[in-house]
């Protein structure tokens, strides 16, 4: 449905997007991914011919973005990093403006903005002035106007940023709805969104395409670490002895037991070996039981953070699966923080909007 070929956007010397190529097919659901400055805004704003682009092609359903830009506008709905709102109408007048300028059919109008409104769950704000709505309401109503007119294939440049977790669910469920009958590309840097809604993820580095694949052969693919969780009873010596004669293994971690006489151990090895028979054998031999082997899988954010070089939050050690769980846990921590805070800001925003009277 979308073809993107080499294309490029410079601005002055820098370079948002380099020669980057993909394609969207028809029903797909594309999570696309990249750090702060990746480009993903500039492609997305390209393609939805909201700027032009330095170099390359862009085609929906075989239009050209550039030749025939109204005619791919037109199979497009678009949520924006800032929904283009207008504050001093009410939810009801704008979407009838958006309707308009869509050339939504006069006749079947009325019924698709009430089942818009509906499906975002915005009837019971429809009377409200938009600058009067809280966080949450405006994405929604940003949400709805880029839903009006039902266009083919429906672009959300980060749908939730900025709400609160029930909030969060909620646009998900819908984008969830929506992808059964659009092709949607979604830009995210909630990993766990990316993971749930879409069917294929997309990461973009310094404007180029550093990763291409299903969620579900990112796990089989770039998941697998080499490394295992191990819960072994018996002699700590003996075992550790008979783990160090293994040669494939790389390096052992010890936990705090937290039952006496049974070792909590992750073992490593190579990202290709696979050391679980091996494993076995040396734990059999050392009369020591194995009560859990677990192999180690990297979640999206650590693939995510693996193919980005870490790029966006510093200068993490991300040698070793330890270190690689503790930056995803302080990821979600600040994640968590970053939704309470903006929970606490709609909140505030919603006693004002009490304060003013209006619903
Ligand atoms: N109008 C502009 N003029 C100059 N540079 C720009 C302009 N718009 C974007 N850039 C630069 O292009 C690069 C890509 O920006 P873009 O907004 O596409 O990234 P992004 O992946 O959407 O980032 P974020 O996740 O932070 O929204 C950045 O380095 C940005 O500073």
């Amino acid at each position: 449905m979308i073809e993107v070929k080499n294309l490029v956007k410079r601005y002055g010397n820098h370079t948002a997007v380099d020669n980057l190529s993909f394609t969207v097919d028809k029903g797909q659901v594309l999570g696309f991914l990249g750090p702060n400055g990746a480009g993903k805004s500039t492609t997305m704003n390209i393609i939805t011919g909201y700027i032009s682009a330095t170099g390359g092609t862009v085609t929906v359903n075989g239009v050209d973005v550039y030749e025939e830009p109204e005619e791919v506008k037109k199979m497009i709905g678009y949520l924006p990093e800032f929904p283009p709102l207008y504050p001093d109408m009410t939810v009801t007048e704008y979407l009838n403006f958006v309707a308009d300028i869509k050339k939504v059919n006069k006749a079947g109008k009325k019924q698709m903005i009430a089942d818009i409104m509906e499906s975002t769950r915005i009837t019971p704000v429809s009377n409200r002035l938009i600058k009067h709505l809280s966080k949450g309401y405006k994405q929604r109503v940003g949400l709805a106007q880029a839903i009006m007119g039902y266009p083919e294939l429906i672009i959300l440049d980060e749908p939730t940023v900025g709400l609160d977790p029930k909030q969060i669910i909620e646009i998900r469920e819908l984008i969830k709805e929506l992808s059964k009958n659009h092709t949607v590309i979604l830009s995210s840097h909630i990993m766990q969104e990316v993971s749930a809604v879409c069917d294929t993820v997309m990461i973009i580095d310094k404007g180029k395409l550093v990763l291409n694949e299903r969620p579900i052969d990112l796990s089989t693919n770039l998941g697998n670490t080499g490394g295992m969780k191990l819960c072994v009873k018996g002699d700590r010596n003996i075992i550790l002895d008979a783990l160090e004669r293994i040669e494939r293994i790389t390096n052992i971690v010890e936990h705090e037991p937290t039952t006496e006489g049974i070792m909590n151990l992750t073992v490593n090895c190579d990202e290709n070996e696979d050391i679980r028979e091996e494993v076995f054998y040396a734990m059999c031999d050392a009369k020591a039981p194995i009560l859990e082997m677990q192999s180690i899988h990297l979640s999206l954010e650590d693939i995510f953070l693996k193919v980005t070089a870490g790029d966006g939050i510093g200068d993490l050690n991300l040698d070793g699966f330890q270190d690689k769980k503790e930056v995803s846990e302080a990821i979600d921590e600040n994640h968590a923080e970053d939704v309470q805070n903006k929970s606490e800001e709609n909140l505030v925003e919603e006693e004002d909007n009490s304060n003013a009277g209006d619903l």
